[in-house]
């Protein structure tokens, strides 16, 4: 029986003022099992499974599939783009490839409705991904150290979304529009002491506040044990922090601030490969 596993790394998107644009793929992965075999896919697998169809251009076929791995469910660490991308390559594995890498990742991006945590996910490192899924990578150095602190309660996307507003001050705008430039070009140039001040946001995360109410404090105090700065992963509730120096310490001091129990704690760097298929027949 031939089948597909697909190891697809977890990832923090937006990193403050990059809504829906940027984000980093980091080494912390889930693996998608997909076989041909019968089996009832529901909810994400079958809206996953009806778009290949639809755009492969080919017949409907049985599978089945599952999923194991580190990426928390509903935490801001793209743990949707893990199981729709590890599908829609199983499936495309499964139906002798009539599908590019570049247009599964489109296709991934349609179904997540933005393409922050997808790009990433896809091709690894920092990328930059605009609405139409169009994309700019960079790999991302081993000396930084992504801290990730990840609370015991979930946040869904959806519901993340609604907290956004309609409008936003134009001053709010500019200063996020100049943070997140920044933010590309010293990922860029590999030039990681930019970033410092850089994440600084006003699209989403003061809206999303009630949702993660430790937020602020958790990245502030990051900072002061020496971060180069931190964010609201995704739409939370992991909040993230990126050092050059002593992440157990920054690790630390984000989750005494937090004042959270049961929370987990990952110390990891950026994956810069991306999502990875083996096929066994
Ligand atoms: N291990 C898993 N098994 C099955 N479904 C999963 C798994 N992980 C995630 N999902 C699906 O993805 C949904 C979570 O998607 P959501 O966008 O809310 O969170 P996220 O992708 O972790 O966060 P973000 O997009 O902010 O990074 C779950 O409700 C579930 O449908
Ligand atoms: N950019 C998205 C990431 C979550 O999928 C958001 O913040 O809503």
């Amino acid at each position: 029986m031939k089948e597909v596993r697909t190891k697809v790394p977890a990832t923090t998107a937006n990193l403050g003022p990059g809504f829906d644009c940027l984000g980093i793929a980091l080494r912390i992965y889930n693996e998608v099992i997909v076989r041909a075999a019968p089996g009832h896919p529901d909810g994400m697998a079958d809206q996953a499974a009806e778009a290949f169809f639809t755009r492969a251009d080919i017949a409907p076929f049985d599978f089945d599939w599952s999923v194991k791995g580190q990426v928390p469910r509903s935490r801001g660490m793209g743990s949707s783009v893990t199981v729709r991308l590890g599908l829609l390559h199983g499936l495309n594995e499964l139906a002798d490839g009539p599908l590019s890498d570049v247009a599964l990742y489109q296709l991934c991006c349609d179904l997540e409705g933005h393409p922050d945590n997808a790009a990433p996910a896809a091709f690894g490192g920092f990328t930059v991904a605009r609405k139409d899924a169009s994309f700019q990578r960079y790999k991302v150095s081993k000396k930084l150290r992504f801290v990730l602190l990840v609370p015991d309660f979930e946040v869904e996307t959806p519901a993340a979304r609604k907290a956004l507003p309609e409008r936003i001050p134009f001053k709010d705008a500019v200063v996020s529009a100049s943070n997140a430039a920044a933010i590309s070009a010293a990922f860029a140039s590999e030039e990681y002491e930019n970033l410092r001040g850089t994440f600084t946001d006003y699209l989403h995360q003061p809206y999303r506040l009630p949702l993660i109410p430790c937020l602020n404090d958790v990245i502030a105090a990051g900072e002061k044990a020496g971060a180069i700065g931190g964010w609201l992963s995704g739409s939370g509730s992991t909040i993230a922090c990126v050092t050059l120096a002593d992440p157990e310490k920054v690790a630390r001091a984000m989750q005494e601030a937090s004042g959270l129990k049961n929370t987990k704690v990952f110390i990891t760097q950026a994956d810069n490969k991306g999502a990875r298929v083996k096929v066994r027949s």
